[in-house]
């Protein structure tokens, strides 16, 4: 008898068709990309394009007016549970609590996605992103860029495969640019996705494309 191998599954997100209106205002409609593992895509696009709104809606934080968005070729809403597995956000803000230490805001967003993260895990991440010394201080004493450092070192504890990172770069220094660029660049190495916006140019290597909305 003969015998089937299953299919090799892979991880992929698809959207088309997207479309969507804030207030009376019609920001993009037709929209469609798909994101492969080792695939980037950069959305671009003026002030109020809708960059961010687009974003949100991949996340499942804005109703979709038309269109679909699949994980492995299934309806997002179908397979919920999965895909915000795989799903890590970090929007504008970052999400940072000002009375929260580093460490603490690190661990403790980890424990809000369902996982417990190890302290020295948290630690490690802080330290790679330049935070040594700063840990046990909390977020209101840091300065913008510090925050910023904080909310990006989830990147490097995560272990979900599509990141939709919303100006991850706004208030970085050049060297903390380039080390987000290297962080980046090893998730696509080693089968991760990325959808995110950014108002600079963005070379993040080889399978990156980029996404223009408005005019
Ligand atoms: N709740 C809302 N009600 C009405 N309009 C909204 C709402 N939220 C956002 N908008 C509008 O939608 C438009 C797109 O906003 P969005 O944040 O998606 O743009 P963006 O391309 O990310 O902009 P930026 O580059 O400035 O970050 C803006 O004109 C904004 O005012």
């Amino acid at each position: 008898m003969r015998t089937f191998r299953p299919l090799r599954t892979f991880l992929m997100l698809d959207a088309s068709g997207l479309a969507c209106t804030r207030g009376d205002r019609r920001l993009f409609s037709e929209v469609n990309f798909a994101l492969a593992p080792g695939n980037w895509l950069q959305v671009e696009g003026e002030n109020g394009a809708g960059k961010t709104s687009l974003l949100r809606m991949v996340c499942g934080l804005l109703h979709k007016e038309a269109g679909e968005i699949r994980w492995n070729g299934q309806p997002v809403t179908e397979v919920d549970d999965e895909y915000r597995g795989e799903l890590l956000y970090l929007g504008h803000a970052g999400a940072i609590k000002e009375d929260l230490t580093a460490l603490e805001n690190l661990c403790i967003g980890a424990a809000l996605g369902g996982c417990t993260l190890d302290e020295a895990v948290a630690v490690a991440a802080l330290w790679r992103l330049g935070l040594k010394g700063r840990e046990g201080l909390a977020a209101r004493f840091l300065s913008q860029g510090q925050k910023r450092r904080v909310a990006l070192a989830r990147l490097l504890t995560s272990k979900a495969k599509l990141w939709v990172l919303d100006e991850p770069f706004v208030a970085l220094d050049v060297r903390a640019v380039d080390l987000l660029c290297a962080i980046i660049g090893e998730h696509l190495r080693t089968g991760g996705m990325a959808l995110l916006t950014s108002h600079q140019e963005v070379n993040l290597g080889a399978g990156g494309r980029s996404l223009r909305l408005g005019a």
